[in-house]
């Protein structure tokens, strides 16, 4: 692995003071290459969202640190674009303009209106939305949506993706669809991503490590599993390799028989 490009040192989260504090993570330690896939697992309500969200900087550090390429996170930024299971589109605003607002925000002063026009537009390209630019949300399927989202995402050119089940809402074909394109757009742009997921199949896809997160509270990383296979992958060639099959092993033996909830 390169050097340490995003860094989380010893984090931990406690939520309220006093009696009623609760402390959700503990000494968590991570290093993510630049261009790395990382996927974080673990039983729910142990606390990867809020690992995600101290990155995204919308959760303090109780104690530790994030730093993102020498620079230490203290609040959101374009820098750390994230996107949720449930899509964060202005309903009143076409699918280009929920594009073009973030662009004109991350962009304006960097980039003149026609240049700012037309990344929006590449960016649409890069997700398969360009026939849907000027439709609302509500006139749109939840995957087209999603994918709205991570055209937004990726056109404000973060440093690092913060995906939040990303594909958590969707039925199996479409999130089998959008994985894909993920894994595309991503071996074109090396982006740096840390997801996070519930779902196995999808993190020994995507992922070039898969860190398994133990059981809450306090919970912290308990292992951390590399997927040894070339990106993007072919879902159907993978599932008879090897080195796939004992990732997707390993890591199911390690949430429901070391850490059971
Ligand atoms: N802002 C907050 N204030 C108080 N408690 C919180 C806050 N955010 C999260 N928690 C608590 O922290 C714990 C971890 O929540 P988190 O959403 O990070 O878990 P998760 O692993 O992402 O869960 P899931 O897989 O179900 O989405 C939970 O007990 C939750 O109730």
């Amino acid at each position: 692995m390169g050097k340490a490009y995003l860094s989380i040192e010893n984090l931990g989260v406690t939520f309220g003071h006093g009696p009623s504090a609760s402390e959700v993570l503990r000494g968590v330690e991570l290093r993510v290459a630049k261009g790395e896939f990382v996927s974080i697992i673990g039983h729910s309500g142990c606390g990867k969202s809020t690992l995600l969200n101290v990155v995204a900087g919308l959760v303090p550090a109780t104690i530790g640190a994030v730093i993102l390429d020498s620079e230490a996170v203290a609040a959101p930024g374009p820098e750390r674009a994230v996107v949720f299971q449930n899509h964060s589109l202005l309903p009143w605003l076409s699918v280009r303009e929920n594009v073009q607002l973030a662009v004109d925000k991350v962009f304006a002063g960097r980039k003149s209106a026609a240049e700012r026009r037309d990344w929006t537009l590449h960016n649409l390209d890069l997700v398969k939305m360009t026939h849907a630019r000027d439709k609302r949300p509500s006139e749109i399927s939840g995957g087209m949506k999603q994918r709205v989202g991570i055209a937004r995402a990726l056109a404000m050119q973060p440093k690092v993706l913060l995906l939040d089940e990303p594909f958590g809402a969707l039925d199996a074909l479409t999130r089998a669809h959008l994985q894909d394109s993920v894994m595309e757009i991503q071996a074109a742009l090396n982006n740096t991503v840390l997801m996070v997921t519930h779902d196995v199949d999808e993190a020994v896809l995507l992922s070039d490590r898969i860190v398994m997160m133990t059981n809450g509270p306090r919970a912290t990383i308990g292992e951390v599993r590399p997927v040894d296979l070339a990106r993007p992958r072919d879902r159907l060639a993978v599932a008879e390799n090897a080195s796939y099959v004992h990732a997707r092993a390993a890591v199911i033996e390690f949430l429901y028989t070391r850490r059971a909830a």
